[in-house]
């Protein structure tokens, strides 16, 4: 098995179908001389949850970039459900992700950003989800505060939200659990169990091993490549 080479195929009480949602193969990625990736593969069928563990500094955000397109690699294919991840409307209308922090607008307050995500992205704003998802993580009491005054856990509730609020098919997640208290942590558990009880699938990095258990996530080890 070469470095990182999986496959997520787990069969789910929830019924994981046979199509894949994101396969990578033979993906390299170098920086300067350093080759991080090398010739990684990983198979994500449909409505399943896999979380890439290892060390720090393993490569697990630079495959999730390269999985969003936010990140040409060296050398190898990516698929998102069939086709390259192109960066086009299409594509961020199945894909949501925290892997790139999004710039938040200045005067806009945390109600107004998740107001406004939702438009962009095809959703009713009065259709009650923002409230949902602010309920969920914990933030309805910020609606007025502008993202700049946030707490770093906060923050990362906020952004957990503006990506919640936008239809999806596939989750890529970095870490999604880093600065919450365990409340929240618990929460965002339960939710991601509900988005992939409704067909959902959810790729994420993590450092927390209760908290992708308590997810159902199947663990995939990246390691560093040898040599
Ligand atoms: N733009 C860049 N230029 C040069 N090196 C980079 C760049 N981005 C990442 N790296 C290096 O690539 C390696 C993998 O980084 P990456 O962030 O993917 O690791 P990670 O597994 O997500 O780490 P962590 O668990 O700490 O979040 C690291 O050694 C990092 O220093």
């Amino acid at each position: 098995m070469r470095n990182g080479e999986v496959s997520a195929t787990r069969d789910r009480e929830r019924g994981v179908s046979d199509g894949a949602a994101v396969e990578v193969t033979g993906l390299t990625v170098t920086y300067g001389s350093t080759t991080v990736l090398d010739g990684v593969g990983l198979r994500v069928p449909v409505g399943a949850v896999v979380a890439l563990t290892g060390e720090n500094g393993v490569g697990k955000s630079t495959l999730l970039r390269c999985v969003t397109g936010l990140q040409a690699p060296s050398g190898g294919v990516v698929t998102v459900f069939g086709a390259a991840p192109d960066q086009g409307a299409g594509f961020w209308r199945q894909v949501a992700t925290t892997v790139e922090s999004p710039t938040w607008y200045h005067g806009l307050t945390v109600r107004e950003h998740l107001e406004l995500v939702r438009v962009a992205n095809g959703g009713d704003p009065a259709d009650g989800r923002v409230d949902e998802v602010s309920g969920l993580l914990g933030i309805t009491g910020l609606a007025d505060s502008l993202p700049i005054t946030l707490s770093s856990g906060q923050r990362q509730r906020f952004l957990l939200a503006a990506t919640f609020v936008r239809p999806s098919r596939l989750l890529v997640l970095d870490e999604p659990e880093q600065r919450l208290d365990v409340g929240a942590k618990r929460a965002l558990a339960g939710h991601l169990r509900d988005y992939l009880a409704t067909g959902g699938t959810l790729l994420m990095a993590s450092h927390d091993e209760q908290f992708w258990r308590d997810v159902g996530a199947d663990e995939v080890v990246l390691s560093r490549p040898e040599g």
